[in-house]
């Protein structure tokens, strides 16, 4: 086995996620496809091989336990604004064949990266759409981000495309406390969670929010 694949493994465990040996494969090809068309498509900023796996694939696996919480095993549709080269998109696609993920980037170059990866690892639930959020109308029932834009751009650009009882899931670093006194009154975060990211000692939380409904 390699040291990635060990890793992973490893990490998985950790996250206790219970991967079969085609979901380990087809993690470990996505981190070959990002590799190798990282030049040509600009996904993104880590070239190093190992650093990938940590802070692209492992950081994104922690998105998984609990949306699924969220989501309790059922189908839900997703969308990844701001997907980039399809993180953390591609990774709950893969993790989680019950959801139905759609990945939107402005960047047409990463859009079809992300329909070039779905049809290579035969995932027909993960598709890469090319436009802003904004012009999206869904509706989804999780929006999530990683990396993406402040709190309160995400949930207002955002907003139409989020389904009636839907929610969003961002994924931050340090508990992002302005940010949060800057969102829209109607806006409510009902949880920010920690998340340990295994094998690296890196600041890391999920916020939740959804709209606040009048009665
Ligand atoms: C810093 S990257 C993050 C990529 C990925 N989520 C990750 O964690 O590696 C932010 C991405 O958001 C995209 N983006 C910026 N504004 C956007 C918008 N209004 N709608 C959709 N995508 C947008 C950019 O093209 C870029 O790929």
């Amino acid at each position: 086995m390699s040291d990635a694949l060990a890793t992973l493994k490893a990490g998985a465990a950790e996250l206790g996620l219970d991967l079969s040996p085609v979901q380990l494969d087809q993690l470990m090809a996505y981190l070959g496809l990002i590799q190798k068309w990282n030049k040509v498509y600009n996904l993104t900023a880590v070239r190093d091989p190992q650093e990938m796996l940590t802070h692209h694939l492992l950081d994104s696996l922690t998105a998984i336990a609990p949306l699924v919480r969220h989501t309790q095993g059922q189908a839900a549709k997703v969308l990844d604004v701001g997907s980039g080269g399809g993180l953390p998109g591609i990774v709950l696609a893969i993790c989680r064949p019950e959801l139905d993920v759609s990945c939107v980037d402005t960047v047409g170059k990463k859009a079809a990266f992300i329909q070039q990866v779905a049809a290579t690892l035969k995932l027909p639930n993960l598709r890469g759409i090319h436009a802003r959020v904004e012009t999206l109308t869904g509706p989804f029932d999780v929006i999530c981000c990683r990396a993406f834009a402040s709190l309160p751009d995400f949930v207002n650009w955002s907003r139409s495309a989020l389904a009636g009882q839907g929610v969003w899931m961002a994924m931050k670093g340090k508990h992002p406390q302005a940010e949060i006194d800057g969102l829209p009154a109607d806006v409510d975060v009902f949880h920010v969670e920690p998340l340990t990211v295994p094998g690296l000692e890196v600041e890391r939380c999920m916020v939740w929010m959804k709209p606040l409904t009048t009665a």
